[in-house]
């Protein structure tokens, strides 16, 4: 069996809904679907949306092979045979537009749309859904932690405790957009280009008969990368003291050590004194390495408790988002092909917030002129030309509607970036490095208040007054 066939990597009812499309004659019907999240993760002010790189290469090799038709000959519904044979001519000929990644992005604006055959558009839900969620949600949880540590090194540290391997490789990848500086994952490190960084495990001490010899033959064996692990017995009494003789011999071979590392008990303490002592042995260059269940809160109160770290050393909470372990991004219908255009649909729901919002759309980050500053994201159908050409635009909350105000001296920078068309890729997909700087600059669009990690105000997130409009009328005609 080979796993690298991601075309079935789908959930049934999309196969059943793509049959029935096929049996109705409506299977070649065009279709607009997005892709939004409804609430930001941990409470954060922004979310940092990842995934597209594998949802692209994901689109792009769509098609099913004999093994997966041979399954599908299997299953209970007995598809036929006709079917079948239209899904080895399948491949995506629709158009995708997405966000790109590293960008800063809200709740309930479309990150990524698929515009295409209802054929294709259907199938893909679950595969962009899951890689949208997973990655937006570690680069974002990475954001969190890269925002308390802002001018510390950030290691990624989280694959033995991931959620299997695809999710170590790409969290390893989502973290690096949002600033970590390293992967413990050499997978990831080959794949992608991170920087690959390592220190040593409890394992090396045990396995030796003392640990200044565990750390000298480690020191003779790696003299430029010498990262010792100071906490197997006793780390003030033995570890510090051991690491700082190595030190001492290293600098005879004119070598300096690199740091020490912490995992476990106290680390406030622990890394003070070690700073302390580290300092009065004349070793002040040797950097302190902290690990053991670390995340934003954690860093940030060791922090505040005047911890000496340089380094930290993030896996499992990282990986696993452990306090929010899912981003809950949906994938719905917008639009329908009729009568040789597109119809706007709408999903209603008892709970307002569920309620989508209908229609073929485009979304802009409107940057105010004067302040250089965002001033809200706005929604709005792809065939209004006020925002193209500069018109003065309304900013409202449709809830409270005087809740309001116009803006004119503004730049609108469209975010949905066509990335197929026609079924033909028609995006570069930049380098990591380049997306890493892409992400970091966007901080300079958005004023304080919006990025802080507790009770952020919330950003505007905003439908032009056609959208909202349509949104009611059709809110209403299903109320009927
Ligand atoms: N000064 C501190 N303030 C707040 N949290 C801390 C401080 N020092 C360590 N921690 C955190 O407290 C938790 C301690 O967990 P735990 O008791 O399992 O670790 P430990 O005492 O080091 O034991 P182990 O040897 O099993 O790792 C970790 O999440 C660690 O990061
Ligand atoms: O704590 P995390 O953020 O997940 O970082 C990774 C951890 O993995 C390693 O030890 P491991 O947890 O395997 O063993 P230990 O708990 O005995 O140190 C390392 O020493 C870290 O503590
Ligand atoms: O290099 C390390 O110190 C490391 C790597 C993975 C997990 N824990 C520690």
């Amino acid at each position: 069996m080979s796993d690298t066939n991601l075309t079935l990597h789908t959930d049934k009812y999309q196969i059943n809904m793509m049959y029935a499309h096929w049996l109705q004659g409506s299977l070649n019907e065009r279709a607009v679907f997005e892709a939004y999240f409804r609430k930001l993760p941990f409470g954060n002010g922004f979310a940092v949306f990842a995934g597209l790189e594998r949802i692209v290469s994901y689109i792009r090799a769509l098609s099913f092979g004999e093994e997966e038709i041979t399954y599908l000959r299997a299953q209970e519904e007995n598809y036929k045979e006709e079917f079948l044979e239209e899904l080895r001519k399948f491949r995506f000929t629709g158009n995708l537009y997405s966000v790109e990644e590293g960008t800063l992005v809200f709740a309930n604006e479309p990150l990524l749309c698929v515009e295409a055959r209802v054929f294709e558009a259907q199938l893909v839900e679950t595969a962009i859904l899951n890689m949208m969620n997973y990655q937006t949600l570690i680069a974002t949880k990475a954001a969190r932690i890269k925002q308390v540590a802002a001018n510390d090194i950030l290691l990624e540290f989280g694959t033995r405790r991931a959620q299997e391997a695809d999710a170590a490789i790409w969290g390893a990848r989502a973290s690096y957009i949002a600033g970590f500086h390293a992967t413990s994952n050499m997978r990831a490190g080959m794949m992608f280009g991170i920087p690959a960084k390592g220190t040593h495990a409890h394992s090396w001490v045990q396995g030796h008969d003392s640990e200044v010899e565990a750390f000298r033959a480690y020191a003779e064996s790696l003299p430029d990368h010498v990262t010792l692990l100071v906490d197997t017995y006793n780390t003030l009494k033995s570890g510090v003291p051991s690491a700082i003789q190595i030190a001492r011999e290293l600098e005879k071979q004119g070598k300096r050590m690199n740091a020490i590392r912490l995992d476990s008990g106290d680390l406030a303490y622990l890394s003070q004194m070690a700073r302390k002592m580290l300092d009065e042995a004349g070793f002040p260059y040797v950097q302190i390495v902290a690990s053991n269940d670390l995340d934003e809160g954690i860093i940030s109160n060791l922090k505040s408790q005047g911890a000496k770290i340089d380094v930290w050393g993030v896996g499992t909470k990282l990986i696993t988002a452990a306090d929010q372990p899912s981003l809950g991004g949906v994938y719905k219908l917008v639009a329908r092909e009729k009568n040789g255009g597109y119809e706007p649909v709408i999903k209603i729901s008892a709970n307002p917030e569920k309620v989508s919002t209908p229609g073929f759309k485009s979304l802009y980050r409107i940057i105010n002129k004067e302040t250089g500053k965002a001033e809200a994201d706005y929604i709005a159908l792809k065939d209004e030309q006020h925002i193209a050409k500069g018109e003065r635009i309304k900013l409202f909350d449709p809830i409270h509607p005087y809740i309001h105000k116009y803006i004119e001296h503004y730049e609108a920078l469209p975010l949905l970036k066509p990335i197929f068309i026609d079924g033909e890729l028609a995006y570069e997909l930049p380098g990591l490095e380049q997306i890493r700087d892409y992400h970091l600059k966007q901080f300079e669009w958005f004023w304080p208040q919006y990025l802080r990690k507790l009770n952020a105000e919330a950003y505007r997130v905003n439908l032009s007054e056609a959208l909202w409009e349509l949104k009611r009328e059709l809110i209403q005609q299903h109320q009927l």
